[in-house]
């Protein structure tokens, strides 16, 4: 199944997540303050702002671990984020993959890579079943995708930082999402891996909705190409628009950029 067209997701609108007038206050301090985002269906987003800005905030609301203090967060124009358990957010298709990796390190990959098949509501009945042809099929592309041909039988906990970091992005691929969330992918990889996971999400790209939270700016330009950056900044967003153009907004360089 197309990961853009999963049944029950209502997207006719074209865009895939709305946030509107979101706040969140933590004892009254506004960690997010009336943002608003849209992200459209096939979109690669990234989202850039110093720290503190409310990335991270954000992407808890979308998940469903922080409540919204008040505003509206739709996936598609049916699901209602804010009444949404954790995990019927991620059974709905919000997937998220979280700064540090958390493969399971006492398996090969092959086996992460089947176990987050397996783990996949839609397919919960095969849990014991062996793999059909497709299955393997589908675990050797995402292999071909993230780097890892080759290295299946390999204990994930031997894997360099970088490729552990593609093997979960593999599982998070194997269930198939239709918006996924990458919180910082690239923080402690090699300029070698930064490179190679460029190129991957740029195959990515028009396949899956995908918003990228990264601080990494030489990455975040070979990512972005011509589509949108977001730069938060103390909960809203500051600025919209290509890179070139958020990088030349005076108000951007000054929060964020630096002269
Ligand atoms: N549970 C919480 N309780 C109180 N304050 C919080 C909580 N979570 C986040 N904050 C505050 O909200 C603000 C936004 O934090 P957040 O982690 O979302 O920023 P960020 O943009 O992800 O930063 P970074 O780039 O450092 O990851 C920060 O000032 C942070 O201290």
């Amino acid at each position: 199944m197309n990961a853009l067209k999963r049944e029950g997701l209502d997207t006719t609108h074209g865009a895939i997540l709305y946030l509107s007038d979101i706040t969140v206050s933590f004892d009254g301090f506004r960690a997010i303050n009336k943002l608003n985002l849209d992200i459209s269906v096939g979109e690669l987003r990234c989202i850039i702002g110093p720290n503190g800005a409310g990335k991270t905030t954000m992407m808890d609301v979308i998940t469903g671990k922080t409540r919204p203090t008040s505003g509206t967060a739709f996936f598609g124009q049916n699901y209602d984020l804010a009444k949404m358990t954790e995990y019927e957010i991620a059974h709905a298709g919000i997937g998220r993959k979280f700064q540090r990796p958390t493969v399971f390190e006492q398996h090969t990959v092959f086996e992460n890579l089947e176990m987050a098949m397996k783990m996949d509501k839609r397919v919960r009945p095969t849990l014991f079943a062996r793999l059909t042809s497709e299955q393997e099929d589908k675990i050797d592309a995402i292999l071909r995708q993230i780097r890892l041909n080759g290295q299946e039988d390999r204990l994930a906990g031997l894997l360099s930082h970088g490729q552990k970091q593609w093997l979960e992005i593999g599982m998070l691929l194997m269930q198939e999402p239709q918006l996924i969330l990458l919180d910082e992918p690239v923080a402690g990889m090699s300029d070698a891996e930064t490179a190679r996971t460029a190129e991957l999400l740029n195959e990515l790209r028009g396949k899956h909705s995908i918003m990228v939270v990264e601080h990494d700016m030489g990455f975040v330009t070979e990512i972005a190409q011509q589509g949108k950056v977001t730069v938060l900044h103390e909960g809203s967003v500051l600025a919209e628009g290509r890179m070139d153009q958020v990088q030349a907004d005076e108000r951007v360089i000054d929060v964020y950029l630096g002269r």
